[in-house]
């Protein structure tokens, strides 16, 4: 196995959310990024989205424009997956669909060195499921980033049925090394987060549906009477309320009936008001 003193080159699967946040953290911290996405189109936001968010970081005196420059010079977007043999290390963040996950896999397999360790960012996804669509189970890995990636502070390592111990010790060392601290999770649906998370959006749109309050009134009751810094519909607009119904769906099928999603997270979904990122979820964005 490829280990932690060798990375060099990190590939990152997905420049939406997730990977550009990935992508972002793993620049400036000083690698070098390779960061694919299937359209030109969607490698180009991602790219603008890292600009955006380096430039908020100059901004507030976080880091320094010559530190900004020297990450962006390190970062690359492609479309083509082959450039991805190059890296020492990749992390996937594309869709949270298994079929979709398992087909990137198998691609993956094919053209990344047969040393190196294969992450992937799913939120609720087995990582057993998805190491099983590659010929090295014991290399794949969940590294699990958390929204949004260069803001917060904590990455869930979860260790799949095959993942070998050298494996789950590079990932905790490589997630430290891009300034995040880590927990471990086995890969039961959900892992720590999400288990837990999850039920609680999906009963905060419950809430709201059945008119138990207002969506404010629901997200002020939890954030004064918990001391969250986000309620259930702020949080789930901002996690993408299409990630939030896969990640239910999810468990639900895992874990059984207490886990069903909410009606009303699914005619969102279904209606094409996906939250922050579409502009349009349980509250309006600019
Ligand atoms: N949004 C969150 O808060 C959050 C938090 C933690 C983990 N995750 C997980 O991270 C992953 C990505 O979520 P996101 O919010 O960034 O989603 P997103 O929809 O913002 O981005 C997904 C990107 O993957 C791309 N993609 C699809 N198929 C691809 C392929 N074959 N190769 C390369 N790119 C491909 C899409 O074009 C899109 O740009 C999911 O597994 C999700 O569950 C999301």
């Amino acid at each position: 196995m490829r280990g932690f003193d060798e990375i060099e080159t990190v590939g990152v699967v997905g420049a939406g959310t997730m990977g550009n946040g990935i992508a972002q953290v793993a620049a400036t911290a000083g690698y070098d990024v390779l960061m694919r996405d299937i359209e030109q189109e969607y490698v180009e936001d991602g790219l603008a989205a890292i600009d955006d968010s380096l430039s908020r970081l100059v901004a507030n005196d976080t880091i320094t424009e010559t530190e900004k420059a020297d990450a962006q010079a390190r970062l690359t977007g492609t479309t083509d997956l082959d450039r991805l043999a190059e890296a020492d290390i990749v992390v996937e963040a594309a869709v949270e669909k298994m079929d979709i996950k398992r087909d990137i896999f198998t691609d993956l397999d094919d053209v990344v060195d047969e040393d190196v360790v294969l992450a992937t960012n799913t939120s609720t996804l087995s990582i057993t499921t998805i190491a099983a669509a590659t010929a090295r189970p014991e290399q794949v890995v969940g590294l699990h980033f958390m929204n949004p990636v260069p803001v917060m502070k904590g990455v869930e390592v979860v260790t799949g049925e095959k993942t070998a111990d050298a494996v789950t010790d590079l990932a905790h060392e490589f997630a430290e090394a891009l300034g995040k601290e880590t927990w471990e999770s086995d890969d039961k649906p959900g892992f720590v987060s999400n288990r837990i998370l999850m039920p609680w959006i999906n009963e905060g749109i419950r809430a709201f549906d059945e008119g138990v309050a207002t969506k404010e009134d629901i997200d002020r009751g939890m954030k004064l009477g918990t001391n969250v810094p986000m309620g259930p519909l702020e949080l789930a607009d901002h996690i993408g309320l299409d990630i939030c119904l896969d990640a239910t769906e999810t468990l639900h099928e895992e874990l059984g009936d207490r886990y069903t999603p909410a009606y009303l997270l699914r005619r969102k979904v279904d209606a094409g008001d996906l939250g922050k990122k579409t502009g349009e979820g349980f509250y309006s964005y600019e």
